[in-house]
């Protein structure tokens, strides 16, 4: 028996949807929960502890360079990360014996009640709204703390509990993100992008501000606030509700960028009195104004397009809107070790990827 049979000693095989789970007896009762670009999702009873988990399987992630990539760095990420508002990971395991016959991973993680994309149509009050955006905050904090720019946040990557509990899902795009042309049947969401991302400038820390921004101005409104349908309409939408930027950020733009972006007709924008009116705040508790004027100034900082004169999330976290759940041990928690983005920027084939990953799930534990 080879080390990883060994320790899960029995599997058994079932169909989910169209999706064969061969895993381990432990797991029972599972039901569908969703399936995304990096695979099938259940949650199920773990007969060992009594608790129900999520399941990920992910099907043959190292088939190519941008899957093995990212499954790799999700899972690295996953074993050195243990902060509450980052989804924690209980067990790794593949049903193959060998690295000849390795084919697929499967991912058991803490489950949650729903996505944050089902919390967005639910009308907010102030002390939920602003638990949430502090629970984010403190995520990605911790996150940066271990030298990890997430740059893809949105709604489909949170999950939240009944109790208002928030984790984040994964951990973004790598910073040599070969954003190469991927034949997969799922559209990338780039509603969330800061314009650094969609610019192709530099970023830094800050450019998940910008994505907490827009995430917190759905919530408020119900709808995505700028919905592109590609980099160019996501650009028009940011510029048509903002304004046109400044020539001090013009000046930071590549050459052929600067010269499409100031190519486009000039657009005032909106004061944030407009685009985030009294009428979609709560207003039914005594101090619900006074938290209606800290959140439309919080957002007025958060979505601000030159990153430069963005707010950072250590002056979100100490914002009057969100100081209130200011907790050090959560804020302040000491970070996983830094991560070494040397193995995902070094250019791997297939196979080196195939046996990374599977070194990866043998050695858990
Ligand atoms: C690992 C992963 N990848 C995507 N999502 C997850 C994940 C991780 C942890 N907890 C959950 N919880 C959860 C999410 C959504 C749902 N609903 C979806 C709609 O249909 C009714 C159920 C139910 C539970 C999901």
């Amino acid at each position: 028996m080879s080390a990883v049979a060994a320790v899960e000693s029995e599997y058994y095989k079932t169909t989910i949807g169209e999706t064969l789970f061969e895993i381990p007896k432990r797991y029972e009762n599972l039901k569908s929960i969703g399936s995304g670009a990096q695979g099938v999702v259940v949650s199920a009873l773990d007969t060992k502890t009594g608790t129900r988990v999520a399941i990920k399987k992910m099907s043959k992630p190292f088939q190519n360079v941008t899957h093995a990539k990212r499954a790799y760095r999700e899972i690295v990420l996953m074993k050195s990360f243990n902060h509450k508002n980052i989804v924690g990971l209980l067990n790794l395991f593949t049903p193959d014996h060998d690295l000849s016959q390795f084919s697929d991973i499967y991912i058991v993680m803490e489950l949650m009640d729903a996505n944050l994309s089902r919390v967005v149509h639910i009308d907010l009050d102030h002390e939920r709204l602003s638990f949430l955006l502090y629970q984010m905050l403190c995520g990605i904090k911790h996150m940066h703390a271990a030298d990890i720019i997430h740059r893809d946040l949105k709604p489909s990557n949170i999950v939240v509990k009944e109790d208002c509990s928030l984790k984040i899902l994964d951990f973004g795009l790598a910073r040599a993100a070969d954003g190469g042309f991927m034949m997969t049947p799922y559209v990338v969401t780039r509603y969330y992008r800061a314009p650094e991302v969609i610019l192709g400038m530099g970023y830094k820390s800050n450019v998940d501000v910008w994505a907490i921004g827009c995430i917190f101005a759905e919530l408020v409104r119900g709808q995505i606030l700028f919905p592109g349908s590609d980099h160019i309409d996501q650009w028009t939408k940011v510029v048509d509700l903002l304004g046109t930027p400044p020539p001090i950020f013009m000046q930071r733009l590549l050459p052929n960028v600067r010269a499409y972006v100031e190519s486009l007709p000039h657009k005032r924008g909106y004061t944030f009195a407009q685009l985030f009116p009294d009428d979609l705040f709560p207003c039914s508790l005594p101090d619900d104004r006074e938290k209606t004027t800290n959140a439309r100034d919080l957002l007025a900082r958060m979505l601000v397009v030159d990153p430069d004169k963005r707010i950072s999330v250590d002056e979100c976290l100490r914002h009057p809107y969100i100081f209130q759940w200011y907790d050090q041990s959560e804020v302040e928690a000491p970070p996983p070790m830094r991560y070494d983005h040397t193995v995902e920027e070094t250019d791997h084939t297939v196979d080196e990827w195939k046996a990374l990953l599977f070194r990866q799930v043998i050695n858990y534990r």
